[in-house]
This record gives structure tokens, sequence and C-alpha cells, in this order.
């Protein structure tokens, strides 16, 4: 189905690199700094589309985004586990977190730095638990969608928190409604008082042109359909090397555009 072994990835510009080095440095309490954006290997989005995951996830990494994370709602177990061990290196060899979404057995057995869960996955320290039988560290992110879930959530033993979803999405069946910017400012004031440093994940409907707004907020953001082509777009190839080259002009584009609009403090 793809490549196993990594792509040897080219040196990123330097104004690149620098910013990578901000949005990793880790804070005065030793959380580890998440800005800039969370891409999303959405593999019905790809599949729509006829883009194959892993060369997509190889373009997205060019842009040494803050995380990436493997979303595979409808594949079967092996497939997943197949995709996360093809995906493992390759996060690595761009020194990028990689979190499997929604199963934290494959993405221990595939060696993974980070899972994410929603409310209606294991409990996080049922992952905590597991992982902790396997012998592993891993970060984990849990999904909110409301203040009632929030604080309930900063009590769990994450390493962030995503909100969502903050605009109307296509890319997520019987999504909760979305909750606005003006919403995501008061639960983020909220994470703030509560877990002050706890990375915050916005997620849902966002684009380039709302990617400032976020940013500005000082969180990360979660992306899948922004850095995808429009459904249906024609394109000879959307494997060929222009397609995947725009998917990295677009992964790029949305991390420039939210590490560069001023965080407050
Ligand atoms: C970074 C991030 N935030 C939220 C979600 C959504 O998780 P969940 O609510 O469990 O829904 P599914 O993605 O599993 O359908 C996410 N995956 N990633
Ligand atoms: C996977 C997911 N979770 C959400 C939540 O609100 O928890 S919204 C969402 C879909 C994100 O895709 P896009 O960037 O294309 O809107
Ligand atoms: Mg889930």
């Amino acid at each position: 189905m793809c490549p196993s072994a990594p792509a040897a990835l080219p040196r990123p510009p330097r104004i690149l690199h620098i910013l990578h080095i901000q949005a990793r440095a880790p804070s005065k309490c030793q959380v580890p700094v998440m800005r800039g954006l969370y891409a999303i290997i959405d593999t019905d989005a790809l599949a729509r589309r006829g883009i194959d995951p892993i060369l997509f996830a190889d373009a997205v990494l060019l842009a040494r985004p803050a995380a990436i994370q493997l979303r595979d709602k409808h594949g079967s177990a092996r497939r997943m586990l197949d995709l996360l061990r093809a995906l493992v290196p390759r996060a690595a060899a761009a020194n990028v977190p990689l979190f499997a979404n929604d199963r934290p057995d494959l993405a221990l057995l595939a060696g993974c730095e980070g899972i994410h869960v929603g409310q209606d996955d294991l409990p996080v320290t049922a992952v905590r638990a597991l992982a902790e039988r396997a012998g592993a560290r891993v970060r984990i992110g849990l999904s909110t969608h409301d203040l009632t879930q929030l604080d309930p959530a900063l009590a769990e033993p994450i390493d962030y928190v995503a909100i969502g979803p903050i605009f109307p999405t296509v890319n997520k069946e019987q999504a909760d409604p979305a909750i606005g910017l003006p919403a995501l400012t008061d639960l983020v004031a909220r994470v703030a008082a509560v877990r002050p440093g706890l990375p915050i994940v916005a997620i849902g409907g966002i684009t380039l042109e709302t990617a400032p707004h976020l940013g500005a907020l000082g969180v990360c953001a979660a992306v899948i359909g922004a850095l995808l082509p429009p459904e249906g777009a024609s394109s000879s190839d959307p494997n060929g090397p222009d397609a995947l080259a725009a998917v990295t002009a677009r992964a790029l584009a949305l991390h420039t555009a939210l590490l560069q609009a001023k965080a407050p403090g």
C-alpha cells in the first residue's frame, strides 16, 4: 500500500527551523509547549480524494507541524497498525510527535508518542494504566466539547485538552454544535485558571483565514479539511509531486499563520 522506509527529509528553511524550536521549547513548568499546526491524517477524507495516507503524511511532515495524528475511523485494526508502524519512523525522523486516535492498544504496539481519546473512548486513566503495563511513556490528549466536559477533563492526567468544534465541520460524523471564537476564548481562560500551562488544541472547521485568531489565543489548531484539496477537485494525480507539494504548502501556511499570530503572554 505504501513505502515502509521513511523518506529522507530535506532540511527545512531557516525560518521554519526557528519557528519549530519556538513551538516545541519546554515551558517553565516542563510541560512541552504545543503551538502551531496539529495535522490530522484522516483516512476517510484522504480516500475520498484518492490520496495515499503515507505520501500525505510525508508531505505534511515537511512543514514540521507541532504534532500529527492518524485518524482511521473505518479501517480494520490491522490496517491501522500497519499505517501507524509506517508513520512512527517518519514522525521520529521529523521530530514531530505522532498521536493515534481512539486506539491505545495499537498506539502502544506501534510505539507512538501519543494517544488521543474522546468522551466515548477508553477513559484517560485506563489508557495510562495500559501504557504503564506496557512500560511506555505516552502523551495523552482528551476531547471536550463544552464547559461541562472541560472541567472534569482538567482533573485528568492529560498532556493536552482538545476543544471543539470551533466552527462547523464536515469531517466528523455527529459533531457537536460549533461553539465559535467567543466561547473558545472563555474556555481557554478556564484552562489557564485551573491548569495553567496545559496545552490546548482547538479543532473543527479551522482554515487559513481563521488560523490567526486561534494563534492569538495561544492554542494549537488541529486540522483535517484545510490541508486537503476540495473534494472533486480535478487533479491528474492526487499523489503526484505537484499535488503533494500543495499539501506541504497548505501545512506550512497554516503552521506559520498560527505561530506568527501574537499569543498572549
Ligand atoms: C486533536 C483532536 N481533537 C479532537 C478529536 C476528536 O476526538 P473524538 O471526540 O473522540 O472523535 P473522533 O475523532 O474519535 O471521531 C480528535 N480526534 N483529535
Ligand atoms: C475530528 C474532529 N473532532 C472534532 C471535535 O469537535 O472534537 S471536529 C473534527 C473534525 C475536524 O476536521 P476539519 O478540520 O476538517 O473541520
Ligand atoms: Mg475518538
